[in-house]
Formats: structure tokens, C-alpha cells, sequence
């Protein structure tokens, strides 16, 4: 256990908070009830009648919804990379996998923001399963979010636990918070880079990279 009575596999010490705690196992959480009548309250300054028949049962639609977008506060990254391969014949060269769609939710505004990620990383000796990268994605996504924030923790996670030579990943959204309302910029793409390694050190690394995620 560690200061914050999180279990922490042998293997996950050393590694970043972020990367091997769920931060709900740390954090008061209202009940229930308490969330939903907040959901209530929301509706009424909306506007609304929070009796009316029509909404009678949001409350607890948004709570149930809420479980399942915010479901990655109860997730540890680190678990998602558990499951690796060794016998990987020699190959030696990066593996990419891109248009990963996620969903998540700006911290500022707690409105959508969407997008996909594309990730690269060179393994030293060892490979992780293809669909452990989307779950690592996803994780991160169903937290509220900033994207820097979320690149860099996608990063930070596959270089602490695979030790590869170097990882890339790269993100674009669209924020609604920015097509919807505010500034109202429908079509705005936001991009994000991290480049590690390999990918930081050697332009011709880099150069294939975005050459297979423009599809050339
Ligand atoms: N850097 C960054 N900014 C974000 C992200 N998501 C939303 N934002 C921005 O967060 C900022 C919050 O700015 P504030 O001035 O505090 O809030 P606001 O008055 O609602 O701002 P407007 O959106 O410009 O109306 C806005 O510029 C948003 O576009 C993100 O993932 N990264
Ligand atoms: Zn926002």
C-alpha cells in the first residue's frame, strides 16, 4: 500500500502517481443521491422544471451516464500495459497504431471534446497488446481532461512501464466548448504532439511516423 491505500504491484513501483493509481480510490465521493439531486438543481437554473414528467428520471440517467464517461478515475493506467510479449521473432522497427477514436471531457467547461490518437512506440524487447494502447486511451479520456494533459500522460505511461526507445503520440479534437458555444468555431481542430526517443532524436523516425499517419 502507499500513502494513498492504493495496492501497487511490485512491478508498478517507480512508476509516476498517474500512471499506476486510480484517483478515485483516493477521493470522497458524494452518494448517489446527492449527485443526482445536483443534476435537479441544474435543471431548474436551466430553466426547467425538474418535476415535470419528461425529466423526472434525468437525474438519475446523467448519474448512470456519468459512471460510464468518468469511468477512468477508477481505472489504473499501468494495468492496461500489463500484458506483454516477449517472442516478437527480432522485429525491430516501431508499431504504430492510428485513428483511435476517444471521447472525453474539458476540465474547464466539462463539455466533449473528441477526437482521435495515434501512437507509436519502438519496443526494446518486448511488445504490448495492440488493443492495451486504445485502453490506455481511454482511460485517460474518461477523466476530465485537458488534452496537453492527456498526451503527456498517454506518453509518460508507455515509456515508464515499456521502457521502449521512443514513443510518439499525437492527438487532434474537436472541443466543443469551443464549436459550441464561447468563441463558436465550428471546424477548429486541435492537435497535440508528444516525441520521445527515437522519434525526438532521429527526423527520419519522425518523418515516417507522420508519412504512415497521413496514410502516403
Ligand atoms: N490549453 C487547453 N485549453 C483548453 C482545453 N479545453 C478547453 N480549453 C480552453 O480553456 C479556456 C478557458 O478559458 P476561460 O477564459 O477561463 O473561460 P471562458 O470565459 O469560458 O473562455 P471562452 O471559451 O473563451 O469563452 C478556453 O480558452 C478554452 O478554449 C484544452 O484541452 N487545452
Ligand atoms: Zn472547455
Amino acid at each position: 500500500m502507499d500513502a494513498k491505500n492504493t495496492v501497487i504491484k511490485p512491478w508498478q513501483q517507480g512508476l509516476s502517481d498517474h500512471v499506476r493509481t486510480a484517483p478515485a480510490a483516493s477521493a470522497p465521493r458524494p452518494s448517489r443521491e446527492e449527485a443526482e439531486a445536483a443534476v435537479r438543481t441544474l435543471i431548474a437554473y436551466a430553466g426547467d422544471d425538474a418535476t415535470r414528467e419528461g425529466v423526472l428520471d434525468t437525474p438519475k440517467r446523467v448519474v448512470d451516464a456519468y459512471d460510464e464517461l468518468f469511468q477512468g478515475y477508477r481505472e489504473v493506467p499501468a494495468d492496461s500495459l500489463d500484458r506483454t510479449f516477449s517472442e516478437t521473432s527480432g522485429y525491430n522497427d516501431f508499431v504504430l497504431v492510428k485513428d483511435i477514436p476517444f471521447n472525453s471531457h474539458c476540465e474547464h467547461h466539462m463539455m466533449p471534446f473528441f477526437g482521435l490518437a495515434h501512437i507509436a512506440y519502438k519496443p526494446t524487447d518486448r511488445v504490448v497488446g495492440l488493443s492495451k494502447l486504445a485502453r490506455l486511451v481511454d482511460t485517460y479520456a474518461k477523466r476530465l481532461q485537458t488534452q496537453e494533459n492527456m498526451t503527456a500522460q498517454i506518453a509518460t505511461a508507455l515509456e515508464e512501464v515499456m521502457k521502449p526507445k521512443g514513443v510518439a503520440v499525437m492527438l487532434e479534437a474537436e472541443h466543443t466548448c469551443m464549436t459550441m458555444r464561447g468563441v463558436a468555431k465550428p471546424g477548429s481542430l486541435t492537435m497535440t504532439t508528444h516525441f520521445s526517443g527515437t522519434f525526438r532524436d532521429d527526423p527520419n523516425e519522425l518523418v515516417r511516423f507522420m508519412s504512415l499517419l497521413r496514410g502516403k
